[in-house]
């Protein structure tokens, strides 16, 4: 869908993209990166509205430097700012929207219709824009983005400014978007949390130079600890800190923490063990049993993308996992090779323990 070849983005005093090569197939892609990382500079680019310092893009085939016009008819863009203009209504500035893609009349009001119940806007579609919530001015923009029926969009930081109910709802209709009308997203965030729960691929951007990109599965891939929470007993208030002990003294390896466990305990309340193979769940099994504890759960534990990040910093830097700060990536500077923490928020992602 996306192809770039050594993409580079000067301006006077900063390179926005750095010799960007990337190759995104369909489905829902993540780019992600701080504030600054070059990401609306490559979508302007791929929409042929800036023109590149150096290096080839291709977007559907079509070449941006030659094909813009073409693109934007077949591609659908919700930019990141506030662009909505307050003293029309959603329903009128979507169907103008549409007519200028090219709709005749009675498609443009169809398709704003349909358009405009599937982001969410209801009634309040006849009321001027200028009296909408953050959340309704995201919905008017991702309408005006799918109204012409688009073959990819590409959105630019779409839940900023939402609280986290309004970000899962806009990551849920997101992802719709592709499920339900087969179009492909690129779409942007600076929250590393949110895109690993909405794209099936990632592409991590830092100082507009090229970190990561993989599926979301790579990034989350299982690993060989397992999650493990029990209950707590009158023999055992702290049931945790029991089977912790016990475990560690049948020379298990434990750790305690909140790094990426799916759980509603709190970080205290969980233990990763270490799985030397399926005696480690037998082990485990046997200990809470033998000290009488109920066992909420055991489970292969899943990475989130955020880990990936601390984790290449830690061993390029021991003393970057003591600094890190749990709902903040460490600033790193990219080096060759090992990804390295951009400066990206994990998000909070709300199934963090
Ligand atoms: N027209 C411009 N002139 C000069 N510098 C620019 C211009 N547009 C972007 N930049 C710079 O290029 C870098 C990348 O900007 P860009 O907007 O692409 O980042 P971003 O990842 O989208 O971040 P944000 O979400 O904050 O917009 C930044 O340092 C920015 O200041």
């Amino acid at each position: 869908m996306i192809v770039t070849e050594s993409l580079s983005k000067r301006f006077p005093r900063v390179t926005a993209l750095d010799r960007l090569s990337v190759d995104i197939a369909p489905g829902v892609t993540g780019l992600v990166g701080a504030n600054g990382a070059g990401k609306s500079t490559l979508i302007k680019i791929l929409l042929g509205l800036a023109p590149a310092t150096e290096g080839t893009a291709r977007v559907l085939g079509l070449d941006v430097t030659k094909d813009g016009g073409t693109i934007r008819e077949r591609v659908g863009y919700m930019p990141e700012h506030d662009c909505l203009p307050p003293d029309v209504s959603a329903t009128e500035f979507v169907v103008h929207m549409a007519r200028m893609s090219g709709l005749p009349p009675t498609a443009a009001r169809e398709r704003t219709a349909d358009t405009l119940r599937h982001v969410g806007l209801y009634e309040e579609r006849y009321r001027p824009i200028g009296g909408y919530s953050t959340g309704m001015k995201q919905r008017v923009k991702l309408a005006q983005a799918l109204v012409h029926d688009p073959q990819l969009v590409f959105l630019d930081e779409p839940t900023n400014g939402l609280d986290p109910a309004g970000r899962d709802e806009m990551l849920g209709l997101i992802r719709r978007v592709h499920t339900d009308f087969g179009i492909s997203v690129l779409v942007t965030s600076h929250l590393l949390g949110e895109l690993e729960r909405t794209c099936d691929h990632v592409v991590v951007i830092d100082g507009g130079k090229l970190l990561r990109s993989s599926s979301t599965d790579e990034f989350t891939q299982v690993t060989a600890s397992l999650a493990v929470e029990v209950t707590d007993t009158d023999a055992h208030p702290d049931g945790t800190e029991a089977l912790r002990a016990a475990l560690v003294g049948a020379g298990a390896a434990v750790t305690t923490g909140a790094a990426g466990g799916r759980s509603l305990a709190t970080p205290g309340h969980v233990l990763y063990v270490e799985a030397a193979g399926h005696q480690t769940y037998d082990l485990v099994r046997d200990t809470v049993a033998g000290l009488g504890l109920g066992l909420v759960r055991m489970e292969q534990r899943r990475h989130q993308i955020a880990e990936v990040f601390r984790d290449a910093d830690a061993a390029a830097d021991p003393a970057a996992r003591s600094r890190a700060n749990p709902g903040a990536i460490p600033a790193q500077t990219a080096t060759e090779g090992a990804p390295s923490a951009p400066h990206i928020q994990d998000g909070g992602s709300p199934d963090v323990a």
